[in-house]
């Protein structure tokens, strides 16, 4: 039973830092690409397929965003003060994401580009 309630708890923490990142204005810009991504989806008749490219896209992002979301808080927790290795922290977790964020960028063009022009 302790068990049980230990995990369930697990499931509570997470829903609180998922409401956490949604306060984010980066995540914020995500979620709104997200409901643009799966409206154009269904709006496009977007085959089993493609929507499994398109949620795998868009968890990626949005995993990196929670990762460097996390980072951010850390290093702030941290080094409060300046400091150069605090920079490079906060600088390649961004770099992170925008990786992230281009790599689903060109996995939307490429899985949209038939049901918008072939
Ligand atoms: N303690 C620090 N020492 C050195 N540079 C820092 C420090 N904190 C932040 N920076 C620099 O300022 C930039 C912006 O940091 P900040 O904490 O404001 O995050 P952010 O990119 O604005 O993220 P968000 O808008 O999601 O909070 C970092 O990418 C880093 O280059």
């Amino acid at each position: 039973m302790d068990w049980l309630r230990a995990r369930a708890s697990s499931f509570v923490y997470a829903a609180r830092g998922l409401v956490v990142l949604a306060r984010q204005p980066n995540a914020q810009i995500h979620l709104a690409a997200t409901f643009v991504v799966v409206f154009a989806g269904l709006a496009l008749g977007v085959g089993a397929r493609d929507w499994i490219v398109l949620v795998f896209a868009i968890a990626l992002v949005l995993a990196a965003e929670a990762i460097n979301t996390a980072l951010e808080r850390v290093v702030d927790l941290a080094s409060p003060d300046w400091s150069p290795l605090a920079r490079d922290a906060k600088d390649v977790a961004a770099a992170g994401v925008l990786i992230c964020a281009i790599g689903a960028a060109v996995i939307g063009c490429v899985v949209f580009w038939p049901y918008l022009f072939g």
